[in-house]
């Protein structure tokens, strides 16, 4: 798994070799111990290259290993060997050094980047810490503040931001084994005092205890209980103020810690979730690796409302041409020039030019003629998309895919409006849609797979993460949402404040509670939801069948709020207030809070003390409980796709895995016997009762989350 040339009669070249990516496996260790230990016996090799196959250096540590036996060499030490070694290293980094990788190349005396090249050390996306002495290295080279920055951030740095941040000595453009080569020549035989990074002091930024008090308060308010970030500002603290041998004494003490902990394994699982939805299957047999995306060159986008624009963006910034459509003329120009400002602050982000000449503007469908790819993002009304459905399918090549961004909208109901039903899928982008990575890819029953493929690969060139979902109401994000939100009110009326229900959601890890995220969207969604799902009839908020519909228990205190104009944020009030509309600080509301006491009033209810372990429970489980259902009806092909949505769409705590592998840490059984436990004392809230599939899991002794898609799948077949 690491091969050995000798180049030039006397450059050793150990190549790492493990596609994809050449994870650090137990064998590339051991490959790379033994080249080594051959190029520093031998004696006509003076120098050493170390490199990747197939153009990529390393992805560092073997993830898959993780959570195993870990045997073979462990990277501490080989790593110190090649440092202390007598014969200068130089590391060719070619794609990725990541990571173990990185940490290998810091260990190599010199290091050349191709510029394509893309650095870091993500440990702390997996709940981990760069324990390869990459915590007491990297603040020697680079300095305390940006090695803190980059390693509780985990972020990939270009060539060009390594070498002006010293992480590598030179960038070249030509092949970059070559050139590492040429230096390993130039190199040989010259003195490596000052190219060991562990014997360099480690420069101390001014202040080092304030420093450090405001970083770490900084990373714990960004972490929301993720242990990973706060470990590794320990582990700089430790480089900045002891010793290398004591530092890394601190790293390995740190790792041990995390290495076993629950969320280690919730974020390794988590990685891992996000490649499995790349291999999606439908429950009609359609499958990722047998259907064939079309390509797209050209796309439009109809209605340049808020979503509209954020996909006009993402496409433009994914090389697509686009048309963008938005018939009201003011609305055109304003659009016009927020999507310029988009572009222009993402290009300056990406250090490229903004992308202004892939967008055509237009005030009617007409130029839309000649398009791939259709994404309809007009306002939540069927009517309205029908009447659009109807009309592309007039001015559109025959097989332009048409898809809609609704939210929640049936969209089998919409292909039927379209002249190629087939063509048509939902394409469910999450605001603001240039910046959240989900995208949750619908299929209807007459979906194409084709379509479908298209769709999901259009997705992963906007670098977003594509799931493909069955159609329902609500599909899997929104229709999760539902119990969750619904149990939010009911806690309400049983004494709860949206202050408590908020804290609670919050410490466990949510960046925002129910309450305050729903301001910030907007009551009114939900309300016109709750419209056209006939939940809303006029003056049946009051009185006593207000609290009751279809048999099942309802709450109206949203619709109440709505009926006040209190619509959250933008009109300045909705379950807290805010200083004047569009205001951004939720302060806690006296009249909510009276009136909260009425209504208990009106309805005899008695307010009680709710904790917030119910909250919890109530909240959590009801949505996990309708993850169950989405995957006994095959909305979802499996728990990976629901937890990538939560995570990356709900913000829902990526370091506890998302809501399906959370069940899980809580065990199956303790969330089936809580949900009982409160459909007991609520008997007229559905989505308490546990579902059959949670069930069956349980009976069948809890099998852990990466086999349930089996276990379904058997259990469908015996239907
Ligand atoms: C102990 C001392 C401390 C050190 C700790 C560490 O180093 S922790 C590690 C720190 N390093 C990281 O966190 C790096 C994490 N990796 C990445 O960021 C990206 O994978 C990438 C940028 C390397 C390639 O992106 P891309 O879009 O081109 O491709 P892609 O993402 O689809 O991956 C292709 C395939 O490779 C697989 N695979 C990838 N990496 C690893 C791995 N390390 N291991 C195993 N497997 C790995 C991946 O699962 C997928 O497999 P599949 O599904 O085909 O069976």
């Amino acid at each position: 798994m690491a091969l050995f040339t000798l180049v030039s009669g006397s450059v050793g070249v150990v190549t790492l070799q493990n596609p994809p990516v050449n994870a650090l496996s137990a064998a590339v260790r051991h490959g790379i111990v033994d080249m080594m230990d051959k190029a520093l016996s031998e004696p006509e090799v003076k120098s050493v290259v170390i490199c990747g196959q197939n153009g990529r250096f390393c992805g560092g540590a073997d993830i898959k290993e993780f959570g195993k036996n870990m045997t073979g060499p462990p990277l501490v030490p080989m790593i110190h060997r090649i440092e202390s070694g007598a014969k200068p290293v130089v590391a060719a980094i070619e794609g990725i050094a990541l990571g173990g990788g990185l940490e290998l190349a810091l260990g190599c005396h010199y290091r050349i980047a191709h510029s394509k090249a893309r650095l870091g050390l993500p440990e702390v996306h997996l709940g981990l810490l760069p324990a390869a002495g990459g915590t007491q290295r990297l603040p020697r080279l680079i300095g305390v503040p940006a090695a803190l920055e980059l390693i509780t951030t985990g972020r990939y740095v270009t060539a060009a931001e390594a070498l002006r941040l010293g992480m590598v000595d030179e960038v070249t453009d030509g092949n970059t084994v070559d050139a590492a080569v040429k230096l390993a020549l130039s190199v040989a035989g010259k003195s490596l005092d000052a190219r060991r990074i562990s014997n360099y002091p480690c420069p101390q930024p001014p202040g080092l205890d304030r420093f450090f008090e405001t970083a770490m308060q900084q990373v714990r308010q960004s972490a929301r209980g993720a242990m990973a970030p706060v470990a590794c500002v320990q582990a700089l603290r430790a480089a900045a103020s002891q010793p290398y041998g004591e530092g890394m004494q601190r790293e390995k003490e740190l790792m041990d810690t995390l290495f076993h902990s629950g969320q280690a394994r919730a974020l390794q699982y988590f990685f891992f979730a996000q490649r499995a939805v790349g291999r999606w299957s439908t429950p009609s047999g359609s499958r990722w690796d047998s259907s064939k995306p079309r390509p797209v060159h050209k796309a439009a986008v109809v209605g340049l409302g808020t979503m509209g624009r954020g996909i006009t963006v993402a496409l433009a910034q994914a090389g697509l041409s686009v048309v963008a459509v938005e018939t009201h003329e003011k609305q055109l120009m304003e659009a016009r020039q927020a999507v310029s400002g988009m572009l222009e602050r993402g290009a300056k982000r990406r250090g490229v030019a903004p992308a202004y000449g892939k967008i055509s503007y237009s005030s009617d469908l007409l130029p839309v003629a000649d398009v791939d790819l259709v994404i309809e993002a007009v306002f939540e009304d069927m009517e309205l998309k029908r009447s659009i459905f109807e009309q592309l399918s007039e001015i559109c090549k025959p097989d332009t895919f048409l898809c809609t961004n609704t939210s929640g909208l049936d969209i089998d109901r919409l292909a039927s409006h379209a002249r190629n039903p087939e063509l048509v899928v939902g394409m469910h982008f999450f605001a603001p849609a240039h910046v959240m990575k989900l995208l949750e890819v619908v299929y209807g029953p007459r979906s194409s797979p084709q379509a479908v493929a298209t769709a999901m690969l259009l997705g992963r060139k906007m670098d977003k993460v594509s799931v493909a979902v069955g159609n329902c109401p609500g599909f899997v994000g929104n229709r999760m949402l539902k119990p969750y939100l619904e149990q939010a009110f009911f806690l309400l009326e049983e004494g709860a404040t949206p202050e408590l229900v908020d804290q609670a959601l919050e410490e466990f890890g949510f960046a925002m509670g129910v309450f305050r995220m729903s301001d910030l969207s907007g009551l009114d969604v939900g309300w016109r939801v709750r419209k056209a799902d006939g939940l809303v009839v006029a003056g049946a908020s009051t009185g006593p069948s207000a609290r009751s519909r279809r048999g099942f228990r309802y709450s109206p205190l949203g619709d109440l709020l709505c009926e006040r104009g209190r619509f959250g944020q933008k009109t300045g009030s909705g379950w807290y207030r805010y200083d004047k509309p569009g205001g951004r600080v939720a302060k806690s509301d006296p009249w909510l809070h009276g009136f909260l006491e009425q209504y208990r009033a009106d309805h005899g209810l008695a307010a009680r003390r709710v904790d917030q372990q119910e909250v919890l429970e109530r909240c959590l489980y009801a949505l996990i409980n309708e993850g169950f259902r989405i995957l006994e009806d095959g909305i979802a092909a499996g728990p990976e796709d629901i937890d990538v949505i939560y995570v990356l769409g709900y913000g829902w705590p990526r370091h506890r895995g998302g809501p399906m592998f959370y069940a899980t840490t809580v065990g199956l059984s303790e969330v089936l016997e809580r949900l009982e436990h409160h459909h007991r004392a609520h008997p007229d809230v559905p989505g308490l009762q546990p579902c059959r599939l949670l069930r069956k899991l349980v009976a069948s002794g809890s099998p852990p989350v990466h086999s349930w898609r089996e276990f379904i799948k058997k259990s469908r077949s015996h239907l």
